[in-house]
């Protein structure tokens, strides 16, 4: 659901004539283009002569998007509507959205990623090759053609979602969650750039694949890669100095330690860390809230499984709001989390196979866990969890027995498998309410139908706990207050926003999250929260009085309709 359409219709100046403004998918509006227009633009007769307005366009659109058999195709057909009309594009998936989200986004947009070298028709975006680092600062100010920006998404495409190394192909999942901002937060996608750090690829597939368009060598990595990111940020610093930094999808030795780099520098964020820690905190906080029990987060006994980027992500927001609640100290509330990982739970005796940035107080000291079976089925066996997360890539991880182990000791199994694509996911929801006799609360990270339950004609929703359900509130929050940096409170602040929104809270047998179909007005209150954390905290450098924040930030959405154009050789391109 669109929220806005309160944007003043105003004539702007373009200086784009004939194929320029019809080629440019910032300005075109193809057939509908007034009479007046198309005079003034030089483009009469390159139009059929019928005008449309614009649910007209949508209407064709929508007809020719079903025509389309598969998803990819649909994704496809989207994608080059994306590169010839941002109006029309944007306005189509706001009639849609929920149709549409896992078309442009999880988990169709990985099979996209996945084949990008094969589909590639148009390039969009900003690619930052690792031979022309040299010439980096050209090709960024070649790029941003003057504007000034207010988002960029960057990849090194290391870790695509669950899909591992995908090279120049990361393109697309900066793109993908440049378009939620648009979508969700109503950011002008004029002001946003996605961006892909081609740093090669270890993708043997990609090295051998004689159509691969990217840098066809091997990572690079240590101090070069330290100082070609460094490039990178230091020129968004130097010549966007108010634009939000959303870093997504870097492999597990970097994204953290980048984040933790250039937080007290910039805004930045990173999404698989800040971002699905947020609305996981989020998600597991509200699902006691439906069983007679009610425990608080601090009784339960919490397993994640894939201690990667999100893994400890979701460990430590969840940690800090137990400190926070409870009053405990960071080293007693850690203790409720058992973290598991390619080589069993994080014990002491596993030594420097655990990672460096991994705090210590996540690791397991009990003198009883060495030479123990510490795999994740014996985890369950001991542990007897009452949480259990997936963020560890691993499809089918959550097996028949781990979920029975599991519910033979807990009323209400809260089980999130939360790894994308569907093909990673840890289990499906329908074998986890099997499994579990009915019991199980579920969340996935990619969207699955409704549960049938049994002997019944309801259905069990489950909430699709992805972070695109909050970044684009956090991220447009922090525009808008102009903040020097993204600080935890202002995530925190979005997150519990997010919480009084879920239908479940008016509602106890309705979804735990909010669909996704409401993600624009879920994510407008979202961003309200985060603007007034990040004056109260001192770090905006915007002041709006409370009472006029809502109208102002109303004021301030891109939304898709087409404003009237006059030509000027001196106006905007
Ligand atoms: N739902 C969401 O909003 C959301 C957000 C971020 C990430 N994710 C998903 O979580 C998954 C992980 O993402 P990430 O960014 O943390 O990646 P990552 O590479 O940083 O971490 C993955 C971790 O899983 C571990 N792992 C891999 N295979 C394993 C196995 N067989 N057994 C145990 N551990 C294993 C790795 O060693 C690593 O520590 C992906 O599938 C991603 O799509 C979901
Ligand atoms: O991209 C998504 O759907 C969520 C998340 O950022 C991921 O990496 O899986
Ligand atoms: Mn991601």
């Amino acid at each position: 659901m669109p929220i806005l359409t309160t944007m003043a219709k105003q004539a702007v100046s373009c200086r784009l004539r004939g194929a320029e403004i019809l080629q440019s998918p910032r300005w075109n509006k193809g057939t509908a283009f007034t009479a007046e227009e198309r005079s003034q633009f030089g483009i009469r007769g390159r139009l059929p002569i019928g005008i449309d307005n614009l649910d007209q366009q949508c209407e064709r659109a929508y007809d020719q998007y079903k025509s389309r058999d598969t998803d990819i195709l649909k994704n496809s057909f989207l994608q080059s509507l994306k590169s010839q009309n941002w109006t029309l594009f944007y306005a189509l998936l706001s009639r849609h959205t929920s149709e549409m989200y896992p078309i442009i986004y999880t988990p169709t947009e990985a099979e996209a990623i996945s084949e990008y070298s094969h589909l590639f028709r148009r390039s969009e975006g900003l690619f930052l090759s690792a031979p022309y680092e040299d010439q980096m600062e050209e090709d960024f100010l070649d790029a941003v053609e003057g504007r000034e920006l207010e988002l960029i998404v960057v990849s090194d495409a290391e870790a695509i979602l669950g899909i591992g190394d995908q090279g120049s192909g990361g393109i697309g999942i900066s793109a993908a969650k440049a378009v939620i901002y648009t979508l969700a937060a109503g950011i002008d996608p004029a002001s946003a750039l996605a961006v892909t750090l081609d740093v090669g690829t270890n993708n043997d597939d990609l090295l051998k694949d004689e159509l691969y368009l990217g840098y066809q060598e091997k990572r690079i990595r240590g101090e070069k890669y330290d100082r070609f990111v460094d490039k990178f940020v230091g020129l968004v610093r130097k010549h966007q100095p108010n634009c939000l930094l959303h870093f997504e999808d870097f492999g597990v030795s970097n994204a953290n330690r980048l984040l933790n780099k250039y937080r007290d520098k910039h805004s930045v964020f990173n999404d698989d860390v800040q971002g699905t820690g947020a609305v996981t905190l989020r998600r597991a906080r509200q699902a006691p809230a439906s069983i007679e029990a009610d425990p608080q987060l601090k009784d339960q006994r919490i397993v994640i499984f894939g201690a990667g980027s999100a893994g400890m992500g979701i460990a430590r927001q969840l940690r800090d709001a137990i400190k926070i609640d409870d009053g405990l100290s960071a080293e007693e509330a850690a203790k409720r989390f058992w973290m598991v990982d390619r080589d069993g739970l994080l014990r002491k005796e596993l030594g420097d196979k655990i990672r460096d940035e991994i705090e210590t107080d996540f690791v397991r000291k009990e003198k009883d866990w060495e030479g123990a079976d510490a795999g994740l089925a014996a985890v369950i066996k001991r542990v007897k969890p009452t949480v259990l997360i997936g963020t560890s890539t691993s499809h089918g991880a959550f097996s028949e027995e781990i979920v029975r182990d599991m519910s033979k000791n807990t009323d209400r199994p809260i089980i999130f498998p939360l790894s994308n694509p569907i093909s990673k996911c840890e289990a499906e929801p329908k074998d986890l309410f099997k499994w579990s006799d009915g019991k199980a609360l579920i969340s996935t990270g990619s969207p699955f139908p409704p549960v049938k339950i049994p002997g019944s004609d309801k259905e069990y929703i489950v909430a699709e706990c992805n972070n695109a359900l909050i970044y684009p509130g956090l991220g447009r929050g922090t525009i808008l207050s102009k903040a020097k940096f993204m600080t935890d409170k202002m995530i925190v602040a979005g997150a519990n926003r997010l919480a009084e929104l879920a239908p479940a809270m008016k509602d106890h047998t309705q979804a735990l999250l909010p669909d996704f179909g409401d993600a624009a007005s879920v994510n407008f209150e979202v961003s309200l929260a985060v603007l007034d954390q990040a004056i109260e905290e001192g770090v905006a450098k915007c002041d709006v009085p409370k009472e006029d924040r809502r109208k102002w930030a109303e004021e301030q959405l891109w939304v898709p309709r087409y404003q009237d154009y006059t030509y000027d050789p001196k106006g905007e391109a």
